[in-house]
């Protein structure tokens, strides 16, 4: 492995992605996007809808081709290698539902053999007692309420033990005392196993207590990037909420001071 992968989980250049669709022709929803995730980061990857990231994460997963560019996870080529780096990594979306009728313990298992794990039985056991799941085990995953349809997803993608944890909204439609947990968990077990997250978050007080680094998108580009602090240092502003309505809308000619920031950092 090179220096720059161990460095870097993720590098992207020039990342594109065009959807060509029969009525209104072709959305480009990615648009020509360079960033690098370092290894060992919280990063947060923001911006309204439909600016960009599920299809960003759905490219950096292997599962879209992009229209152009390339896209490194892990060192590892995702167009032309994708299942080297696969087994290193995991994802996690409240928007993606595991089967109804097989209960949380089949569903678990199912992905553990798919992952090809050794000891899937004892894995989905230790998961499920740390993350408080183990009474839930023999119930329908359909039946769950969602902070413990959240908590079955996040056993999920850390069956394999992933270097890198990619999470679309990890704790969307949840009330705060268990969204509060699930950062909590997530913030121990990047402290315990070094792993990388990118994290597609709305929840800017999510964003500024989990987040090293921030990729800022917008209308398919990044239009700025850094730590929370140098965020609201360089916007003026005193919370990640103004600083994204600010970008959000285009204020404060928002890409000007993400050029001179680009400037700056050369
Ligand atoms: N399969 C598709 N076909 C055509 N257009 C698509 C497709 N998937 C996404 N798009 C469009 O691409 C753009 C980016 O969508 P994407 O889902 O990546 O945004 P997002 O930032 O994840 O949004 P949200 O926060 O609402 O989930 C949007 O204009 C969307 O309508």
């Amino acid at each position: 492995m090179d220096q720059c992968a161990k460095q870097h989980a993720i590098r992207a250049v020039n990342l594109t992605k065009r959807y060509g669709t029969a009525r209104s022709g072709e959305v480009t929803a990615v648009d020509g996007i360079s960033f690098t995730v370092a290894a060992g980061s919280v990063t947060g990857l923001l911006g309204g809808n439909g600016a960009g990231k599920t299809t960003t994460i759905s490219m950096l997963l292997g599962l879209l081709l992009p229209t152009s560019g390339t896209v490194e996870v892990l060192g590892v080529d995702m167009v032309r290698h994708r299942h080297a780096a696969l087994p290193r990594m995991n994802f996690s979306s409240p928007y993606v539902e595991l089967p109804h009728r097989l209960t949380v313990r089949e569903n678990l298992t199912v992905y553990g053999h798919l992952y090809g794990l050794r000891g899937v039985k004892r894995r989905v056991e230790e998961l499920a007692e740390h993350l408080e799941l183990t009474r839930f085990l023999e119930r329908p995953s359909g039946g769950l309420s969602a902070g413990q349809k959240t908590r079955v997803a996040l056993a999920k993608a850390l069956l394999n033990r992933p270097e890198l944890l990619l999470l679309d909204e990890p704790t969307a439609s949840l009330d705060p005392d268990t969204a509060d947990w699930i950062r909590t968990y997530l913030e121990r077990y990047r402290l315990e196993s070094g792993a990388t997250i990118l994290l597609a978050s709305h929840n800017m007080l999510e964003v500024e207590r989990m987040c090293d680094d921030v990729l800022m998108m917008r209308q398919g580009r990044i239009v700025d990037r850094g730590s929370p602090a140098g965020l609201l240092a360089r916007y003026g502003r005193t919370s990640l909420e103004d600083v994204f309505l600010d970008i959000a809308r285009d204020r404060a000619g928002a890409e000007n001071v993400s050029r001179e920031a680009a400037d700056a950092a050369e």
